[in-house]
């Protein structure tokens, strides 16, 4: 008798929890197909990083708590090759689908319950209520500039339409107003329209990372069509702009510089750390698309202006990513920092040196005048003094004065170029063929 009360007790309890699986499996369910009708679903970021998980092709965004990586179990790791192989695991995960139309069959649903159901079930205990919920977010007019600045990359635009702009400055030749300002805001549409699709294409692997992992669209807070479709409605004029209102050259440059961004750069963060010297052309090509605009070619003096550019993103990256180690393996990045630290070190400082030599350069090209390379000698050399310190010892101290320095380093090299930039003027005066 006891017994068969015993197993009535256990069986009404079944039958409970039975049934509580089955309504958070149609929760879910509901869920999951008002996201996949395109609805913009976000999940208000909790201290636990989000996931952008593959399941089965169809990407979901669910909340799991995330052991926060420990300096020392992330350098175990890199001498361990550990880190590495975390690298190619997220290299497998595919960008979002551009249309968030499209509704998974009834089979992924069923899969995708039975994934969601047990870990929800598993770790049901360890979330509070609210962040269990999903939090509906529907995109709001007024948020639209911030979230398209933030897409944009605002700030970095900035500052390559202002290497631009210095490349125009330093170029030989009459001042003229309206093509510089074709020329700024082409090039800032460029950027408007690279920044969104690297950001499209890195979903899955920003959303790993903390310094990443609230752009717009890992939140969810702009669906992937509409940040590709502006992408799209700033390439198109931005290219035409430089094109057919500068000169044709300019149109190839920026387009190229598009191109290089967004399908070599972007790409091969995840493949090789060889990536870096990739992204510091494309820094380097701004400045390059100045100078061009204004002389409608590209002369020794352009060069040596790229290279400048060039060299100078290195100290400036290798340094930042050192501090970001911890972060680029759960985002499978393949950095010099992660993957060849004493390369990293070298490179820095051997492009701080660079930095030296190519102000020394600039007034043997007829590019300055030799007031240039005797002041900027004195920040350069510190700049490589700095890159010397974080060769020998790298760590957060060397590694935070090297970038920070970094930011003052190149507005002031700008600066210095153009104060000393050789009078073009004077040269005509003598009878010197325009450049
Ligand atoms: C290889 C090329 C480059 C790479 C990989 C790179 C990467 C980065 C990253 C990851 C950050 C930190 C961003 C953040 O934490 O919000 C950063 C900051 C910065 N970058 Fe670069 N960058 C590159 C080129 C440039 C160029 C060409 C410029 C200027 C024209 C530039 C200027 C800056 C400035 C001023 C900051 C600090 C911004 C802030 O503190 O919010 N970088 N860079
Ligand atoms: C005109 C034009 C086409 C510009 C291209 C975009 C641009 C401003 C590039 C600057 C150099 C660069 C590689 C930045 C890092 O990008 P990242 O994607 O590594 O930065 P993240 O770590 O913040 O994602």
């Amino acid at each position: 008798m006891k017994e068969r009360d015993e197993l009535r007790a256990s069986e009404s309890q079944f039958k409970h929890s039975t049934k509580d699986l089955k309504d958070s499996t149609c929760a879910l369910k509901e869920r999951l197909i008002s996201c996949s009708n395109g609805g913009d679903i976000a999940k208000k970021p909790t201290q636990s990083l989000i996931y952008v998980t593959q399941l089965r092709r169809s990407l979901s965004q669910q909340v799991k708590p995330k052991p926060e990586p420990t300096a020392s179990s992330v350098l175990e790791k890199t001498s361990s090759g550990q880190a590495k192989a975390e690298i190619n695991e997220m290299r497998s995960l595919s960008p979002p689908s551009l249309s968030s139309s499209r509704k998974p069959n009834e089979k992924e649903l069923i899969e995708l319950d039975c994934v969601s159901v047990i870990e929800g079930s598993a770790e049901v205990g360890k979330e509070s209520q609210d962040e269990k919920q999903w939090k509906e977010m529907k995109l709001h007019l007024d948020d639209l500039p911030g979230i398209l600045a933030q897409l944009s990359k605002i700030k970095l635009t900035a500052l390559v339409v202002s290497t631009t702009s210095a490349g125009f400055a330093l170029a030989p030749g009459p001042f003229d107003l309206p093509c510089l300002l074709l020329t700024l805001v082409g090039t800032g549409l460029a950027s408007c329209a690279a920044n969104p699709i690297n950001q499209f294409f890195e979903v899955p692997f920003d959303s790993n990372m903390n310094g990443t992992k609230n752009r717009p669209l890992v939140r969810g807070q702009i669906s992937p069509l509409l940040a590709v479709s502006f992408a799209t409605c700033c390439a198109v004029p931005g290219v035409a702009l430089l094109a057919w209102g500068v000169n044709p050259l300019m149109g190839a440059l920026v387009a190229f510089n598009i191109f290089l961004y967004t399908c070599c750069y972007t790409p091969l963060k995840r493949i090789s750390f060889a990536n870096t010297w990739f992204g510091a052309v494309v820094g380097a090509i701004p400045p390059i698309r100045g100078w061009t605009a204004a002389t409608g070619s590209l002369k020794a003096g352009t060069f040596l202006l790229g290279g400048i550019l060039y060299s100078w993103q290195f100290p400036h990256f290798n340094a930042l990513s050192w501090g970001l180690r911890e972060d680029y393996p759960p985002g499978g990045y393949c950095m010099m920092s992660v993957m060849h630290l004493a390369l990293c070190r070298c490179v820095a400082l051997r492009h701080g040196l660079a930095l030296v030599g190519l102000s020394t350069a600039a007034p043997l090209l007829d590019f300055t005048t030799w007031t240039f390379p005797i002041i900027s000698l004195r920040i350069s050399l510190y700049i490589s003094y700095l890159g010397f310190r974080f060769y020998t010892q790298a760590n957060q101290k060397s590694s935070r004065r090297l970038f920070f320095c970094s930011l003052w380093h190149l507005p002031l090299l700008l600066l210095l170029l153009l104060t000393c930039k050789q009078p073009q003027g004077v040269k005509r005066d003598q009878g010197e063929p325009r450049q």
